[in-house]
C-alpha cells in the first residue's frame, strides 16, 4: 500500500479505490439525465415511487442504528446525530406524498420492483443485533452520500436541471445534508479507526454491496424490471 494510504482515514481509502463503483453510483446516467435536462419524466415518476417506498423501508434501519449507537458507541453524540437523521426521515415521507400528488403518481399502488425488494431486504440484514454498529453506520454513511453526490451533482455549474425537479435535487443535493453525510463519514472514520481486522473488511465488503444496490436502484428507473 503506498505511503499516503496509512494516514489516510478508511473512508477516504476506499473511495480511492473502489473509485469506479462509487462513480457509477454517484454519476449515475439517470442523474446525468436530471442534470442535462434530458431525463425521460417517466423514469423520473417510476424513480419517486419506488423511492416512497425504500425510505419507508429505511426507517426501521434507521431505529435500529439508533439502538446500536446507544448499545455499543464510544460517543454519545452520535446517538444525537442519528436522531436527526429520523427526524428528517419523517419530513421526507410527507415530501414524497406530496411530491407524489404533484406528479400524479399514485404511492399507495406502485409496487416494488425487483432491484427494490433486494435493497430493502439487504437493509433489513443490516438491522439483526449481529451486524456491529460500526459497520451498520459505515452503510448508513453510504446510503446518504451517494444521493448527497449525487443530486448536488445536479445543482453544480453547467446543470440544466429541469426547473420542475430542481426541489428533488435540492431536497438530498443542498449543503446542510452535504454536512451531515460528512459528520455520518467522521463518525464511521472514528469507529473504524479503532476497530478490529474482521470488522473493518465486513464494513468495507457492506460499502460495496451499498454502492451496487444503490446502482440497481438507479438501473430500475429506465423500468426494466
Ligand atoms: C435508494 C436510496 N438510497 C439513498 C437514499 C437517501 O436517503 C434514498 N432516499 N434512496
Amino acid at each position: 500500500m503506498e505511503e499516503s494510504n496509512k494516514e489516510m482515514l478508511m473512508i477516504q481509502k476506499w473511495l480511492n479505490q473502489h473509485n469506479e463503483l462509487y462513480t457509477s453510483a454517484t454519476r449515475h446516467p439517470f442523474t446525468l439525465s436530471i442534470r442535462d435536462g434530458s431525463v425521460d419524466l417517466s423514469a423520473f415518476k417510476r424513480w419517486l415511487g419506488q423511492d416512497y417506498i425504500f425510505v419507508r423501508a429505511f426507517v426501521p434501519f434507521i431505529a435500529s442504528l439508533l439502538l446500536k449507537a446507544w448499545k455499543e458507541s464510544d460517543d454519545d453524540s452520535d446517538i444525537e446525530v442519528i436522531l436527526g437523521g429520523i427526524a428528517a426521515l419523517n419530513d421526507e415521507v410527507s415530501w414524497f406524498k406530496r411530491e407524489a400528488s404533484k406528479w400524479s403518481v399514485s404511492l399507495s399502488s406502485t409496487v416494488p420492483q425487483k432491484a427494490n425488494l433486494e435493497y430493502c431486504r439487504f437493509l433489513e440484514s443490516l438491522m439483526s443485533p449481529e451486524v456491529d454498529y460500526t459497520v451498520a453506520v459505515t452503510a448508513f454513511w453510504a446510503i446518504e452520500a451517494v444521493y448527497q453526490e449525487s443530486y448536488a451533482h445536479c445543482l453544480s455549474d453547467g446543470s440544466k436541471t429541469p426547473e420542475e425537479l430542481k426541489e428533488t435535487c435540492q431536497r438530498w443535493g443542498n449543503d446542510g445534508f452535504g454536512q451531515y453525510c460528512h459528520t455520518l463519514q467522521n463518525i464511521a472514520n472514528r469507529r473504524l479507526e479503532k476497530s478490529p481486522e474482521d470488522i473493518i473488511s465486513k464494513a468495507e465488503a457492506t460499502l460495496m454491496r451499498v454502492l451496487e444496490y444503490e446502482v440497481e436502484f438507479w438501473n430500475m428507473s429506465r423500468g426494466e424490471t
